[in-house]
Order: C-alpha cells, then sequence, then structure tokens
C-alpha cells in the first residue's frame, strides 16, 4: 500500500520513489528549474501509442440540438438519422445550439482554474484513492505500465442522484450544480432521440437506464504546461463508462479520438458540448454504437482544463443489450448483462472488464 506521505494514487498500489513527496503535476511543473519530466512520467515507449491526424473540417459530425427539440418532425427525424450516423460511424461528434449558455460554460471553467489554484492543504481536504469518494482531488497514475505517472490532475465529483461538491472556491458549488443540471437536461433529451435512433420509444433508455437517478459526474481535468509534451500523457487510450459524455474544455486542444483504427485530433467548435457515446450505450445498442477510445496529450505552452460529464445508469440498473432490438434484428446478445456498479468496482480492480463483458459475437 501507498504510505501515508504520498496519498496521490489512484489505485492502490505502492508509490514510485521518483515522485513520493511531489504529489501534483501542478506541484511538479512549480518547482523551480523543471526542464524534464522525471522518468516515471515518461510514455513515449508505448508501442500502442501512435500520432494523430486531423480530420477534414466537413467529415466531424455537429449535431444541431435545436432541431432535435424542433416542433417540425421532419426536421427531428432528420436530425434523429444524423445521430444515429454520428454514433455509428465516430462515437463523437459536436452538440451546438443546446440551449446551455455560454456563460455558464465559462464560469465553470474559470472556476475549476480557480480550485487547482487553491493552496495544496486545501485541496488535499478532498485527496483519496476509493473512487466511491464522492469528492475526490488527485493525480492520474498506472499502475499497470511501471508505476507511470500520467501530465494530469483531477477533481472528480459524484453530481446526481446525490449533488457533491467542494464548498470552495466560494459561490463555485451553485455554478457547477447549474451547469450539471442543465446538462443532465440536455443529455436526457439526446437520450429521447438515440432511443428513437436505434428504433426503440422515446422514453426506452430514460426508463430502462433509470436516469431518475442516474450516476453523474463531474470530472475536471488539468492538463499543466510540460516541458517534453512529446514524451508524457496527459490522460491513455480509454473509453468512458457511461451512456454519453459531455466534454468541454478551455480552448487549447489536446483531446484525440480512435476513428477507423487511426488517431484524430479534436478541437470542439467554440461553445459546443463534444459529446461521446460510453461502454453503456454500447451494451444497450448491442453494438451498434461503440464505446471509442480516446485520450488526452500534453502541450508546453498552455495550461489546460476539461470537464467531462458522463451521465450513466443507476448503480443499480443492471444492463444488457435492449431485448426489443435483438428480437428486431434477429441477432443474439453481445453483452452480458451486468450491474453498472459492478462494471466500475471491477475496472478500479484493474480487470478489463469490457472486454470481459463482451462476447464473440459483438
Ligand atoms: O481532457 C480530455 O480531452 C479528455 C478527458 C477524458 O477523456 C475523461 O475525463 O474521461
Ligand atoms: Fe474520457
Amino acid at each position: 500500500m501507498a504510505p501515508a506521505t504520498s496519498p496521490f494514487v489512484e489505485n492502490p498500489t505502492e508509490t514510485p520513489p521518483q515522485v513520493s513527496k511531489r504529489v501534483t503535476v501542478q506541484a511538479l511543473v512549480e518547482s523551480p528549474g523543471l526542464v524534464s519530466i522525471p522518468s516515471n512520467y515518461s510514455y513515449s515507449s508505448n508501442p500502442n501509442e501512435s500520432a494523430a491526424s486531423n480530420p477534414d473540417e466537413d467529415t466531424f459530425p455537429i449535431i444541431d440540438f435545436s432541431l432535435l427539440t424542433s416542433a417540425d418532425p421532419n426536421q427531428r427525424s432528420k436530425t434523429i438519422q444524423d445521430l444515429d450516423r454520428a454514433c455509428r460511424e465516430w462515437g463523437f461528434f459536436m452538440l451546438v445550439n443546446h440551449g446551455v449558455s455560454k456563460s455558464l460554460m465559462k464560469e465553470v471553467l474559470e472556476g475549476c482554474n480557480e480550485f487547482f489554484n487553491l493552496p495544496m492543504e486545501e485541496k488535499m481536504e478532498f485527496e483519496g484513492k476509493d473512487i466511491w469518494k464522492p469528492i475526490r482531488f488527485g493525480t492520474g497514475v498506472d499502475v499497470k505500465v511501471e508505476k507511470f505517472f500520467f501530465w494530469r490532475d483531477f477533481l472528480k465529483c459524484y453530481v446526481h442522484p446525490q449533488f457533491n461538491f467542494p464548498n470552495k472556491p466560494k459561490g463555485f458549488s451553485e455554478v457547477v450544480q447549474e451547469y450539471t443540471k442543465r446538462s443532465r437536461e440536455v443529455i436526457k433529451e439526446l437520450l429521447k432521440g438515440v432511443s428513437e435512433s436505434l428504433g426503440l420509444e422515446e422514453s426506452y433508455i430514460e426508463k430502462a437506464m433509470n436516469l431518475d437517478s442516474g450516476l453523474q459526474i463531474f470530472a475536471a481535468n488539468l492538463y499543466p504546461v510540460c516541458p517534453q509534451p512529446e514524451t508524457a500523457m496527459g490522460i491513455p487510450a480509454h473509453t468512458d463508462h457511461g451512456l454519453l459524455t459531455f466534454l468541454i474544455e478551455n480552448d487549447i486542444g489536446g483531446l484525440q479520438i480512435q476513428h477507423n483504427g487511426e488517431w484524430f485530433n479534436v478541437h470542439p467548435l467554440p461553445n459546443s458540448f463534444l459529446v461521446n457515446t460510453g461502454d453503456h450505450l454500447e451494451i444497450l445498442s448491442n453494438g451498434r454504437y461503440k464505446s471509442i477510445k480516446h485520450r488526452a496529450v500534453v502541450n508546453n505552452k498552455a495550461t489546460r482544463i476539461s470537464i467531462a460529464s458522463p451521465l450513466g445508469p443507476s448503480l443499480d440498473t443492471v444492463v444488457s443489450p435492449a431485448p426489443e432490438l435483438m428480437e428486431r434484428e434477429n441477432r443474439p446478445a453481445a453483452y452480458l448483462p451486468m450491474k453498472y456498479k459492478d462494471f466500475m468496482d471491477r475496472q478500479v480492480e484493474g480487470k478489463p472488464v469490457f472486454d470481459s463483458v463482451r462476447l464473440p459475437v459483438a
């Protein structure tokens, strides 16, 4: 187990000696004369990581939320078709005209910046290893790759069905409560469209996934300026475990997504939400919508902040492919049923959980 003096580990493990006293990336970059990164932040040797290119501007899907909620049935059904294509072909899209105000999004990003700039001892109050801790501050670590550390600090809070958030900086909790409430409403509306795009009744996902007590997380990521950006990694390739994730960032760029086996840089349009499908939408849709791998790289120019807010089923929901879908398509289940909480618990134990629920037909 980690010694008590080195608290910032995402998974219980021994803490590498190189960083035992240097607890966050932010503290590391503030140390005088840092010109190169400590060896256990060095990621370039991983053979699975490859360079990314930019997608053609007009190929990355954009969904106009106002058309999805339009009173004109033709516009709505056309948008549902676009949504289907975006989820099938990319698993990522930009959502525009979503109605969440520009000023609220800006306030949330600024508040996160203020939170990360609080004195260390104030943030330490929220430090912890237990993923079920409702408010958790820490730094990214990968115990599987030789105790490797990522160039990322984070604040992760469970914001629904119960709202948990630090009481500082002053007034920030209220801002985040409003932001997560508004984004949850938009995700729920999108999931109505997704239900229809799967040929299910509009409220299918909401009911089957018990979204009234669905798990929503507010995950703020801080990627400080890195002296050797090509060597470090912000977040390694992963999929998100919920249904849909909303992502915003402070216009710095760094997200890369996998598409047809290649990596692409994604720069969201100003004030848009970047939306991606998660593991449980893949399971529910019996593999029609794949949960797409993505990662965040770092840079040597400016600090990047991103905020991911995924919405998933309620923790006690057992998720399996929608029976109506399997019947209609005459396809067997490609995934085993599993309770959402068990799925998350297993993931933390480092087990390849998504691969273990996926059956050979997927
Ligand atoms: O920072 C980013 O762009 C990605 C963040 C992310 O994938 C996550 O928090 O799950
Ligand atoms: Fe993610």
